[in-house]
């Protein structure tokens, strides 16, 4: 099958389109060609710009100049010309301003302009075609306009030109005064007439008469022209341009449905039974865009419009709007956000405080004979970062193996050692400060460098050692693993996280997917569920508690992943920017796509969750964790229990940036962030985040719950969507078998083999076992227990006893299992 084809309407119009760098072949001869004439377009434009300018600022001075013949000219003359693009551009000038269409003529640069523009780097400001039209129109018009004012006014000639000056005064004298009427009803007809217009259909009239031929017409062009083994799109035009189509190959249909409008039935009609069987001739109607009742496009079912019609439709209705739904839609205040006097604070650490841990640090450091030729203080809010130079000859490893004695030495919690500060020539002890400042929310949202951050899912969690803003993108981590002993600050650092996401990002362009096994903790933003929220269709509430929602939630959310990257690979692009980014320039059918808002699932107890439904739970979070980044689903996972039966190995491996509070043993901290130092941290919000190989430490600013109450409030009380996010149904064969039904061996669960070897090798035919051993909820054990009976290895259910397994060897099961 043919992969591509000429593109007839290019005969009249190049169809040029955004090119991406990738796209663009820099040896392409085309490419060259094209990057030249726009180049000489802009340098008309600018010759241009200076003949007119400089001639309204000198007038006539250089008439007698352009007045000279072409042999004068060679032959030289002696008046020297004062026009800024020289004798040239004096001519232009006044050619264009004198003998033809005055002032007026000024229109012709932002064309010359546009189009080099264009056709150098693909880029359309406005639709250069568009343009054309008018500047023809207006030209003329506003020549003739102003030679009406150059009569009535006694204007200078060159205000309305030559073209203005002869239509007017043959015009006046042929009908009087109405004749101003006259040119001005043109202006009103043409400004009727093209504001309705869309300019795809006077190219497709041109190929009309192909089209009744179609033997010898585009259809057969369009045959003739299928290229088997070049990946160029060739445009037949005598420009001879020739390009790289930036989306995925594109079926014949599609390009069809590119050439012709929808209002051109029977011409397509024609085509479809004339020449080519595939084209779906049956155009349907559809609605450009939700907010744009009344933009109704009629075009054909196609994934992606091409670039003129994408063009068009955002010339008539500008580029996609997805906060469109929500206009009024007012993002939360920072009045809502607590103002701690931060004077009334003991926060400061003193001149004493500081003096005496340094001469503590280096007497400790001397009684284990290391000397230190230079230590430096930097106070953040929680911790003292003291930095110290160790003489020459002394290892690391001898000072980093102190950590104890320091902190024993100095009476203070939170002494934690960093062998070698990232970039710095420098080992850091970090001491706890003796009175800790607290972080209010309202300094950290309120902070310029959150403010004015343009990541795509902004975060701050709090300040740095060094009393630095902590500014992050969520979507770059691209998924968060919290950890931390219960009471150390963990909900507070969720509901930071939360809220610096709602403080920054608008209802339609993030959803949360929050997950809350201990009930209380998300409760709060139950309110935003018709702005911020994603649930399933039957949810009764959005916020998920229970486990066995939260399988089938994991798994809709697999599933919509899915769909995600099915519709990428449709629109051509390679995340979920692109691809929203094209929505939004209404590349692709509405019908077929939809804006993606980004999802951010939250789960707030994973050991819960783990220990009450383990691969269950594993297996999609793994999944998503590793796949669903590109397609905008984030994830954050926190825990009270950092142990390694609920931080998996296969979690683990997924989730690069980690994040800890105080722990309670060096284990834990090793398991989260497979360093220690987690153990040592001193709680309320005092935390260390880890991406890749840096651990940093960060206070946690502080929300409070009236605080994220308020928030929660403000943005409920606004007008939202009639639901929250619907996320799509999970097939029920994934949902840990939440329903029994009929049970069809046909269908056999994933673990069915390995239960069975399981009770037969136990001879045990209990739930428990399987769901203990295979780490499986108890709905899905159960589920295998039945299909078990089913299949006659184990027997029927037999009260409190467990169920006679009636397989008695495991080659009698393998040829069961065999011939099932
Ligand atoms: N960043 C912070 N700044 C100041 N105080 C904090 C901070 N974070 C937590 N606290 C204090 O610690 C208390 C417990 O915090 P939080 O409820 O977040 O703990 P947790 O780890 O979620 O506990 P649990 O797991 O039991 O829910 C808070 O009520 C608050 O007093």
């Amino acid at each position: 099958m043919a992969k591509k084809i000429v593109n007839p309407t290019s005969t009249l119009q190049i169809n040029f389109d955004k090119e991406s760098k990738k796209d663009r072949v820099p040896g392409e001869v085309s490419y060259r060609i094209r990057l030249i004439l726009g180049w000489f377009l802009f340098f008309i434009g600018t010759l241009l710009t200076l003949a007119f300018v400089s001639n309204f600022v000198v007038g006539v001075a250089d008439q007698s100049e352009v007045e000279l013949g072409a042999a004068d000219v060679i032959a030289g003359s002696d008046i020297p010309v004062k026009n800024w693009a020289g004798l040239l551009g004096a001519k232009i000038a006044h050619f264009f301003i004198f003998r033809t269409f005055g002032w007026s003529s000024l229109l012709l640069i932002p064309l010359f302009f546009l189009s080099g523009l264009k056709l150098a780097y693909k880029r359309e400001i406005y639709p250069v075609d568009r343009l054309s039209w008018q500047v023809l129109f207006y030209i003329i018009w506003g020549s003739l306009i102003s030679g009406f004012l150059v009569f009535q006014l006694e204007l200078p000639h060159s205000f309305g030109g030559g073209v203005g000056f002869f239509i007017t005064e043959k015009l006046t004298q042929l009908i009087g005064y109405l004749s101003i009427f006259l040119v001005l009803f043109l202006g009103l007809v043409f400004f009727v007439l093209f504001y309705q217009w869309n300019p795809a259909k006077p190219k497709v009239a041109s190929v009309v008469p192909g089209i009744t031929d179609v033997e010898g017409g585009v259809a057969a062009e369009l045959e003739e022209s299928f290229i088997d083994d070049d990946e160029t799109f060739h445009v037949d035009n005598e420009d001879l341009e020739t390009y790289r189509p930036h989306v995925p190959p594109v079926k014949l249909e599609d390009e069809l449905a590119d050439v012709l409008p929808a209002d051109l039935p029977v011409i397509e009609e024609q085509l479809a039974e004339n020449a080519l069987e595939e084209v779906d001739e049956t155009p349907f109607t559809f609605k450009v865009a939700d907010e744009d009742d009344a933009a109704i496009e009629e075009v054909e079912e196609a994934p992606m419009n091409s670039a003129v019609q994408a063009n068009d439709l955002v010339a008539q209705f500008g580029l996609y709007d997805p906060t469109a739904d929500l206009p009024k839609y007012v993002y939360p205040t920072l009045d809502l956000l607590k103002e701690y006097d931060q004077k009334n604070q003991t926060t400061q650490v003193t001149m004493d405080e500081l003096k005496e841990n340094k001469e503590k640090i280096v007497e400790t450091l001397l009684n284990y004979g290391i000397g230190i030729q230079k230590i430096e203080a930097t106070i953040g809010p929680t911790v003292t970062l003291y930095e110290i130079v160790p003489k020459a000859g002394v290892r690391v490893s001898k000072i980093t193996s102190l950590e104890d004695d320091l902190s024993l030495s100095l009476a203070a919690m939170g002494v934690r050692i960093i062998g070698q500060m990232p970039g710095k020539g420098t080992i850091g002890i970090e001491v706890a400060n003796k009175n800790r400042e607290m972080v209010p929310v309202r300094a950290v949202i309120g902070s310029e460098k959150f403010q004015k951050s343009t990541f795509d899912l902004p975060i701050t969690l709090g300040k740095t050692i060094s009393n630095e803003i902590f500014v992050a993108d969520l979507a770059k981590m691209p998924h968060l693993l919290m950890a931390g002993a219960t009471g150390q600050g963990k909900s507070v650092g969720l509901n930071m996280l939360l809220t610096s996401l709602i403080y920054k990002k608008h209802p339609a362009t993030l959803k949360f997917v929050l997950v809350d096994p201990k009930k209380v903790e998300l409760s709060l933003f139950n309110k935003l569920e018709r702005h911020f929220l994603a649930c399933l269709p039957d949810s009764a509430e959005a916020i998920i508690t229970d486990t066995k929602k939260v399988v089938a939630t994991l798994n809709s959310l697999c599933k919509e992943m899915d769909m995600r990257y099915d519709k990428l690979k449709i629109a051509g692009c390679r995340n979920i920017k692109e691809y929203n980014q094209k929505f939004i320039n209404r590349r692709l059918n509405p019908n077929e796509h939809d804006f993606m808002p980004y999802i951010v699932l939250v789960i707030d107890e994973l050991a819960d969750l783990m220990l009450t439904a383990g691969k269950e739970v594993e297996h999609p979070i793994a999944r998503l964790a590793q796949l669903a980044r590109a397609i905008g689903i984030h994830l954050v996972v926190a825990t009270q229990r950092p142990s390694v039966n609920v931080i998996t190995g296969t979690i683990k491996a997924n989730f690069p940036a980690r994040l800890s509070f105080k722990v309670m043993s060096k284990i834990d901290s090793r398991t989260i962030l497979d360093a220690g130092g987690a153990d040592q941290l001193v709680g309320m919000g005092d935390m260390l985040l880890s991406m890749g190989s840096e651990v940093i430490r960060l206070q946690c600013a502080f929300v409070d719950t009236p605080e994220v109450e308020e928030i929660c409030d403000f943005i409920g009380n606004q007008q939202g969507y009639t639901t929250a996010y619907l996320l799509p149904e999970a097939d029920s064969e994934e949902m840990g078998g939440q329903d029994r039904g009929d049970i069809d061996l046909g269908d056999r669960d994933a673990y069915f083999d390995e239960a069975a070897r399981l009770v037969v090798m136990h001879q045990q035919g209990s739930t428990s076992l399987i769901q203990r051993k295979l780490k499986l909820g108890y709905n899905r054990a159960g589920r295998l227990i039945d299909q078990l009976e089913v299949a006659g290895i184990v027997g029927s259910f037999g009260g409190s006893k467990a169920r006679e397994v009636l397989v008695k060897s495991e080659t009698e099961l393998e040829e069961i299992l065999k011939n099932l």
